[in-house]
This record gives structure tokens, C-alpha cells and sequence, in this order.
């Protein structure tokens, strides 16, 4: 019998360190014998990866940088996402729409509500022509969400990179992203595994393995 998709996303404010256990949990499923697409927001195609380069250069408003997450998203979902579990592969992707709540809700302030209606209309699981709002939502299996105060991520990363747009914002953006993270968790507790990060690397990876055994998939 064919394997049921997986969908898994991996969340945090920047500097959280979710990148490297992304591809962790990807050996982990190979080795279980499974096929994993990892793929990341904004971005996964061709598309969506021209309209990263704008979102996390340009100045814009808070509109616009919703509405271009979405779209990117959107692109993503049909060329990518929803294929992938179609085939019954595991999909892991760093960052998806808890983001757009965090950031573009949570740290730049815009309506919830109105991001509850972008993301009605760029999940939908109906073809385009139809009523995009009458139906369930694609939405991930498990949100691993990496959790730590915003002064340990701005340490991490002070050695780490140059910043982009949005890690060049101050701690209070961190405070009120990380906000809107938890706002997202308690709206979802079945979905979202949240994992303190601000612990040793070992640590962090043995409670991502054990959010994705409780759910039977290792
Ligand atoms: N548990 C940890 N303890 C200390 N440093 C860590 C830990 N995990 C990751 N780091 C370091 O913190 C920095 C940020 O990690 P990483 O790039 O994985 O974070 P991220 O959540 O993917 O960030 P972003 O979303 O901004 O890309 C890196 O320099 C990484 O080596
Ligand atoms: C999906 C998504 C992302 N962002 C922000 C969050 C990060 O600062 C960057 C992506 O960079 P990363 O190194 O790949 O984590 O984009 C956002 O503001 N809204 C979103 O929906």
C-alpha cells in the first residue's frame, strides 16, 4: 500500500537554529525508509525563490509583504508541496504560513484576521475556478517550533552572517514575532511541538526525533 505524505514545518525567529535539524530529520526518515522533499519559505521554485530575493531586500508595506508571501506560497503548494504528498513523500519545509503570522502579524502589526483570510484563499485544496473558500486548508501534519528568547538568537547570529531585512530588525520586532509564534501554537496545540532551543544542539535534536516519533512516523 502507498505511504500517506507527511507535511512538516520547522518554525522559530531567526537565528533559532532550525536549519540544521531540518536536514537531520530528513536522514532520519531516509534511513526509515521514506523519500523527503526539503524545501524552504519564501521560496521552493523558481518563482517563489525571485519573490524571496524581493521580500528580503525591498523596503515595503505590510500588505504588500503579506501579499507576497502568500503568492509565493501559493506557487509553492501547487508546483511542489502538494504534489510531493501526493506521491506519499515527506515534505519538510523551513518556515510556512505560522510565519506570515509571526512576522508579518505579530512583528509588523498587521489585522490576524485578514491573514486568516489570505491564507483561506492560498491553502485552499480547491481547484482555482472554485469558491477557494469552502474547503479544508492544506495545512502541516506537525509545526516544530523552535522557541527562545530573542537575546540568544541575536548572539547566535551576531557572529553567524550578514543580516537580511528582517534580522536586521530590533528586539522588540523578536519579542512581538516570537508573540505571535505563541499565539499561532495556542490557536493549533495539536499541530504545533514547541522545543526549547535555547538548549545544547544534542538536546534540541533529541526533542525534534522524539515530536516526530510521537506522531508514529520513526
Ligand atoms: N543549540 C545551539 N546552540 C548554540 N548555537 C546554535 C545552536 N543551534 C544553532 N546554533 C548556531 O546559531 C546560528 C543560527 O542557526 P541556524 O542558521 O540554524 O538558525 P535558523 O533558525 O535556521 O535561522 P534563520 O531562520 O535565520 O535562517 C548558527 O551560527 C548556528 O551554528
Ligand atoms: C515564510 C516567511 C518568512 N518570513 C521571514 C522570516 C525570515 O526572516 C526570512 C526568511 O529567512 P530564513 O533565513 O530562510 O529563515 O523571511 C516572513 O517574514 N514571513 C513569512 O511568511
Amino acid at each position: 500500500m502507498a505511504e500517506q505524505g507527511v507535511f512538516i514545518s520547522f518554525e522559530g525567529i531567526d537565528g533559532a537554529g532550525k536549519s540544521s535539524h531540518v536536514g537531520a530529520l530528513a536522514d532520519a526518515f531516509r534511513a526509515a525508509g521514506r523519500t523527503v522533499l526539503q524545501t524552504r519559505e519564501p521560496g521552493g521554485t523558481p518563482l517563489a525563490e525571485q519573490i524571496r530575493a524581493l521580500v528580503l531586500k525591498e523596503p515595503m508595506g505590510a500588505l504588500t509583504e503579506a501579499l507576497l508571501m502568500f503568492a509565493a506560497r501559493r506557487d509553492h503548494i501547487e508546483q511542489v508541496i502538494a504534489p510531493a504528498l501526493a506521491r506519499g513523500d515527506v515534505v519538510l519545509c523551513d518556515r510556512f504560513t505560522d510565519a506570515t503570522f509571526a512576522y508579518q502579524g505579530g512583528g509588523r502589526g498587521f489585522d490576524w484576521q485578514s491573514l486568516s483570510i489570505l491564507e483561506l484563499l492560498a491553502q485552499s485544496q480547491q481547484a482555482p475556478e472554485a469558491n477557494l473558500t469552502h474547503n479544508a486548508l492544506l495545512q502541516p501534519d506537525l509545526t516544530i517550533w523552535f522557541d527562545l528568547p530573542p537575546s540568544v538568537a541575536a548572539a547566535r547570529l551576531a557572529s553567524a552572517r550578514v543580516p537580511d531585512k528582517f534580522e536586521a530588525q530590533p528586539a522588540a520586532f523578536f519579542e512581538a514575532v516570537r508573540a505571535g509564534y505563541a499565539r499561532r501554537a495556542a490557536e493549533s496545540p495539536v499541530r504545533f511541538a514547541r522545543v526549547n532551543a535555547d538548549q545544547p544542539r544534542e538536546a534540541v535534536w533529541a526533542d525534534v526525533r522524539h515530536a516526530a516519533q510521537g506522531r508514529g512516523w520513526l
